[in-house]
């Protein structure tokens, strides 16, 4: 489905507002952008600044982490729902800073995490390894659509302004950079990134991986296929959840590189869904870079973060409410 774009004119007004405010012309820089488009999804000038701030957290493992893609043992992706769900994970640190509800999802996590509740939307144990094969059937690619949708219907049912989509799953940068490499039609060389910190050999290993996996699927547009191929249980649920969050008009801020790839997929499952996210960060994967610029998107923050959960995204909301406040609080010029 095409998805309505936010509001021109309300972008228009917040334009004028911000032009009008009493600090020099272009002075609020970024902070200006960031309140322009607030008020643009929300069709509202000046915006008010996003309260209900709701991140899910995606999780699933990928066949591809048994094939030396990572500088972590897949063991580590129960180990982190884990951590998730006790508060103790860096983006549920942030999250409670800044007053952010965080729900962690087992999409495709290769254990069973039963005892947590957080199964609900499990599509299977890990995805297939890429390279190899398919990562997913069709069935369990519009499985994990479905489930992603689901979620962000769920999460604006219960009152959320802002969306935020995170990930955890050993291995996932792999498929992230393939997606993202399929998609814009780059060379692994470019896409492939050091992850959790593969050292140069790892690297190396992890590019061949990549451009196995792209020469086996070949020139590929249709983003269904894509995901199927290339992507993952939890990275499609992601472009679900992103994809219905434009389509029901909630904003989204995507995070680092698997949260960008999905978007990426999102907006092209959902034309014009792209218009609804912002990015909040930029991290050190250079495909995450590459898709940004593609969709537009200028990250809020620049801090070398590689964290994934969408704890890059989650750390931009504060400035995202300033970026309100000032559009409400700052006197105009003419009224001093
Ligand atoms: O968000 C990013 O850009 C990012 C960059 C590097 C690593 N990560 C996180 O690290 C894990 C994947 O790294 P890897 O090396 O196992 O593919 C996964 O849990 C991600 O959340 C995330
Ligand atoms: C410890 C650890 C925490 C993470 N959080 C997201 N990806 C991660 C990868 C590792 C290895």
């Amino acid at each position: 489905m095409t998805v309505a774009p936010p509001s021109p004119a309300a972008r228009a007004a917040a334009r004028e507002h911000v032009d009008a405010l009493a600090v020099p012309r272009g002075a609020l820089g970024q902070l200006a952008e960031l309140g322009v488009w607030l008020a643009s999804v929300q069709d509202r000038v000046p915006p008010a600044p996003p309260k209900h701030v709701h991140a899910v957290v995606f999780a699933g493992d990928h066949g591809v982490a048994e094939h030396a893609v990572s500088a972590y043992p897949r063991e580590i992706t129960p180990m982190m729902v884990r951590a998730f769900v006790a508060g103790t994970a860096g983006v549920a640190v942030l999250a409670r800073q800044h007053d952010v509800r965080l729900r962690v999802l087992d999409i495709a996590v290769d254990a069973d995490l039963s005892d947590l509740g957080v199964d609900s939307y499990k599509v299977r144990r890990s995805s297939r390894p890429l390279h190899l094969e398919d990562a997913l059937s069709a069935d369990e690619l519009e499985q994990s659509l479905a489930a992603g949708r689901t979620v962000a219907a769920e999460e604006i049912a219960a009152g959320a302004e802002l969306l935020i989509s995170g990930d955890m799953g050993i291995g996932n940068t792999t498929p992230a950079a393939a997606l993202i490499a399929a998609a814009l039609g780059l060379p692994a060389e470019e896409v492939a990134g050091r992850g959790t910190g593969v050292d140069d050999e790892g690297l190396a290993h992890k590019t061949e991986v990549i451009d196995t996996a792209l020469r086996r699927v070949g020139h590929v547009d249709d983003p269904h296929a894509l995901l199927a191929a290339l992507g993952s249980a939890d990275i499609a649920a992601s472009a679900g959840f992103m994809a219905a969050a434009a389509e029901s008009g909630v904003p989204v801020v995507v995070d680092g590189l698997i949260a960008v790839a999905a978007g990426l997929l999102a907006d092209r499952l959902s034309p014009g869904a792209s218009a609804w996210f912002v990015a909040g960060h930029r991290s050190t994967e250079p495909a995450q870079s590459l898709a940004l610029d593609k969709l537009g998107l200028v990250p809020v923050l620049d801090l070398g973060l590689r964290l994934g959960e969408g704890s890059g995204a989650v750390a931009a909301v504060p400035l995202l409410r300033s970026a309100a406040l000032l559009m409400n609080e700052v006197a105009r010029l003419d009224e001093l």
